[in-house]
């Protein structure tokens, strides 16, 4: 919060000493600290964020003389940190309240209806971006089971309920794990659930993970946020590398090796640790749930269950009807042209990502989009196969070695 106010402070321009970075995922009215640069035609292009960097910053503000300090310490295994501080000349603490929670509140009106992402490098938590918010209606879901879902979530966010945990000494956490096969929504609604409850979301992706990360990130959460932790069969696995029952329709590549792997144990002690934070929202998920342990998604760790599918003849039609303006085409009412998508996609085949990216790719027209089903299907068709043919020599080769 402090370094993003300062980056909008008029000394930080003109600055001797500053951090260039390129922002690679913000578009180019991006929200990262620093002032951006504009270069010519390829304005919106790999754009320069600037921070006053690597030393101390003398700054007037509301007539007071302030020293900003920004500086990077290297840590152990060679990773970095950064350490920023702020101090003035004067005696009265409650200055440096007042500038912090000022900070605060820029940094709010920063992120205002977008949803912060924190993803981790090595064992320290980043902020990744912040996104709009998701609106929920937009994930195409069981409608019951989404209600179910929000419900549930509204009913432990509710301050009410977080006495009730603490005057009966239950620790004030609730699971949900998110399963079924890529593509169906799973990371989608997580994130959208962040921004109905105004929450940070922080990211773990499981097989990026050994025992010390998982420890450590876990130790740094906030207490009120959505953990989503993705892939979560990768933990402690019951698959063994290689084996023909791994080949099924798993479209995961071969396991990491053991070393760089989370434990079971470890999982299981982070979750249920006194370190765990109170009021986490934690989201498990994974494409196979069937490799699952048992006491992983037993209740108390995983407190609902929640399938993601294929879509059926209702996501379908939801899905076509997000895409196209609700206006009148090629004579044609967009139910009615609703209906003809619906009857030309098969049932229960189709994950809502594939169904998605035949809409984007002919947003403009449905009546294309109606007319480029059969080729469409026959494509996916060649790239299942094609990574089918990938998956079994990989873990071929896997059994080679
Ligand atoms: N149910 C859905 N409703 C609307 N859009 C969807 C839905 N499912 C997937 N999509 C779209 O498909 C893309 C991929 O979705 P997402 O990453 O949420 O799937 P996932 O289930 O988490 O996949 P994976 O298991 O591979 O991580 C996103 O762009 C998302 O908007």
């Amino acid at each position: 919060m402090l370094i993003f106010w300062v980056c909008s402070q008029p000394f930080a321009r003109s600055v001797r000493a500053s951090l260039a970075m390129v922002d690679l995922k913000s578009s180019a009215h991006g929200n990262g600290p620093g002032s951006q640069a504009w270069h010519g035609d390829d304005a919106n292009k790999k754009l320069l964020h600037y921070s006053p960097w690597n030393g101390r910053f003398y700054f007037w503000h509301r007539h007071r003389l302030f020293i900003f300090e920004r500086s990077r310490s290297y840590g152990e295994l060679g990773f970095t940190r950064e350490e920023a501080s702020i101090s003035y000349f004067g005696r009265n603490p409650n200055v440096l309240k007042e500038l912090l929670d000022e900070c605060r509140r820029h940094y709010l009106c920063l992120v205002k209806n977008k949803t912060c992402v924190f993803e981790h490098q090595a064992d320290r938590w980043k902020p990744s971006k912040s996104r709009s918010k998701r609106d929920m209606s937009t994930v195409m879901l069981n409608k019951k089971i989404k209600k179910m879902l929000v419900d549930d979530i509204s009913e432990f966010l509710n301050p009410e309920t977080r006495k009730w945990y603490s005057t009966r000494g239950i620790p004030y956490q609730r699971g949900y794990l998110f399963y079924g096969p890529p593509g169906t929504g799973k990371y989608s609604f997580s994130f959208s659930i962040a921004g109905q409850f105004n929450l940070d979301i922080y990211i773990l992706n499981i097989p990026t993970l050994d025992n010390h990360s998982l420890k450590t990130l876990f130790a740094e959460l906030p207490r009120h946020c959505v953990v989503l932790l993705e892939d979560i069969d990768a933990v402690g696995s019951k698959r063994i590398v290689g084996s023909n029952k791994d080949v099924g329709q798993s479209t995961s590549p071969p396991q990491t090796p053991a070393a760089k792997m989370v434990a079971l144990s470890t999982l299981l002690n982070v979750l249920d640790g006194i370190g765990s934070p109170e009021g986490r929202v934690l989201i498990m998920t994974t494409n196979h749930i069937e490799y699952l342990a048992t006491a992983l998604i037993r209740p108390g760790r995983v407190d609902m269950k929640v399938e993601f599918q294929l879509a059926d003849e209702d996501m379908i039609s939801q899905l076509f009807s997000f895409v196209y303006d609700p206006k009148p085409t090629d004579d044609c009412e967009l139910p009615q042209l609703a209906q003809e998508f619906v009857a030309k996609v098969p049932k229960l085949k189709f994950s809502p990502a594939e169904i998605m990216s035949l809409l984007l790719a002919n947003k403009r027209s449905p009546g294309h989009a109606i007319a480029s089903v059969d080729t469409w299907m026959e494509k996916i068709g060649e790239e299942r196969k094609k990574l089918a043919r990938t998956n079994s020599w990989m873990l071929d080769g896997v059994d080679g070695f």
